[in-house]
């Protein structure tokens, strides 16, 4: 007799997945070679920025006091004593009505506290000479040491996704090297006896094995480095072995397929074998309703759906923010939003439903033939649209969720059911 399987809600699979994924430590890799990387400690700023005062403009630094008054009948002359441009340092002090022609991004000599613009000099006779035909506030047209940031401010929290800014900032403090959450070893499992090589040609029964290059690449856009095993047909003995050596060489394994009822789906009798903890093998959602996961001390096997949709949605809400999990990040979960359904979706969703689909910033729409074992909706879908278990019979102008894909950094909390 069929063991009986209960579904739990998406939210509790998630939470069950997350409570278990331990964070493995951390290493230093050169600043060149840290995006997509996690930050291991919080960036704090060692000096400030700017760490002096200096020109916006190109122009000349002024005392503004010295341009009290000034009007185009009651033009102001300055002479200038020195002249700068960036990197160069004035040694003179300013007196009274004079400049320092300075370029921008340069140190604003001592003494003057306001930059006339070369746009707002007038060229007078005399050389080394300028008029100016309005007053200058004090700070005006200035760059004001720490005014981006102050010496000792946290600027990033640990747990941050390295981006071009984070590459910017660590650069600004001569980090030449980044202390970086350590990143998972994947393997990655694909079972099936119909299953053949990329480049083998197709026989009777027989399909190409999409699902692990596609979860590679799924990896590949976290930044998580994969191990590709040999695909295994549906024999258990073939599939333990692999299973085995995988959990040896890597930090969890990833299968697809074997993984549901089926007489020569052998993924449950594998985890009884392996003795491993299993987390959850039925979730109310469709696609990827079989995705099963379960752990040995702290070592991950999800199993995933042969169904490649099912496999690319089980992937993209349970791997995703578990590894990022061991990876230290803060924000887990995918990037959430809110848009109007582009036409009628009629099906019945008695599970949570996850739509692959096109979003364009205001609509959303299925990316076409949509069923679990749909391959063409996965590559032509940015999106998932996520339709409530329990509900039917969506609108064109309805408003429902949507989760982004494929982006950096999502958000720290999961808030759908
Ligand atoms: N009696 C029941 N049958 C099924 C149930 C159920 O609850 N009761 N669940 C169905 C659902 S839902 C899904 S999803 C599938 C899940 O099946 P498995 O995870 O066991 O996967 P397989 O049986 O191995 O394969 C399913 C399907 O996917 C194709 N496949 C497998 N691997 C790959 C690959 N690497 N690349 C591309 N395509 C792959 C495979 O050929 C099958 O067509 O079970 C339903 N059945
Ligand atoms: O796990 Mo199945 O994908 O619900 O279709
Ligand atoms: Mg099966």
């Amino acid at each position: 007799m069929l063991e009986a399987r209960t579904p739990i809600p998406v939210s509790e699979a998630v939470a069950r997945v997350i409570e278990k994924a331990l964070p493995l430590g951390s290493e230093t890799v050169l600043l060149a070679e840290s995006y997509g990387r996690i930050l291991a400690a919080p960036l704090v700023a060692t000096h400030d920025v700017p760490p002096f005062n200096r020109a916006p403009y190109d122009g000349f630094a002024i005392r503004s006091q010295d341009s009290a008054g000034a009007s185009n009948e009651n033009r102001i002359t300055f002479t200038v004593v020195d002249h700068i441009g960036a990197g160069e340092v004035s040694h003179k002090t300013l007196g009274e009505r004079e400049a320092v022609r300075i370029m921008t991004g340069a140190s604003v000599p001592s003494g003057a506290n306001a930059v006339v613009m070369l746009e707002q000099a007038i060229s007078s006779e005399a050389e080394a000479t300028f008029m100016i035909r309005k007053p200058f506030a004090e700070q005006e047209n200035l760059s004001l040491r720490g005014e981006d940031m102050r010496e000792g401010e946290f600027v990033i929290p640990a747990g941050s996704f390295i981006n071009p800014g984070t590459a910017a900032l660590l650069a600004t403090f001569g980090y030449g090297e980044v202390e970086v959450a350590k990143r998972p070893v994947v393997g990655v499992l694909a079972t099936g006896t119909e299953l053949l090589e990329v480049h083998e040609a197709l026989t009777p029964g027989k399909i190409r094995n999409s699902n692990g290059p596609m979860i590679s690449t799924q990896l590949a856009r976290m930044g998580v480095p994969c191990k590709m095993y040999k695909m295994a047909s549906d024999n258990l003995e073939e599939c333990l072995v692999a299973v085995r050596k995988a959990m040896e060489e890597t930090d969890c394994l990833i299968t697809t397929g074997g993984v549901s009822v089926g007489d020569f789906d052998y993924l449950p009798a594998i985890y009884e074998r392996i003795q491993a903890e299993v987390l959850f093998n039925k979730v109310a959602m469709r696609p990827g309703s079989v995705t099963t996961v379960a752990h040995v001390d702290g070592y991950f096997l999800f199993g995933l759906s042969g169904n490649p949709s099912a496999c690319y949605t089980g992937f993209e809400l349970f791997v995703r923010p578990a590894l990022l999990k061991k990876m230290g990040a803060q924000k887990l979960y995918l990037p959430r939003t809110k848009a109007v359904l582009a036409g009628d979706f009629t099906k019945a969703n008695p599970f949570t439903r996850f739509v692959r689909a096109v979003y364009d910033g205001t609509h959303v729409r299925p990316a076409g033939f949509n069923k679990s074992n749909a391959v063409s909706s996965i590559a032509r879908g940015d999106s998932l649209i996520v339709l409530p278990g329990g509900t039917r019979g969506f609108k064109a102008g309805d408003v429902v969720d949507v989760l982004l894909l494929g982006v950096d950094e999502g958000l720290s909390g999961w808030a759908l059911s």
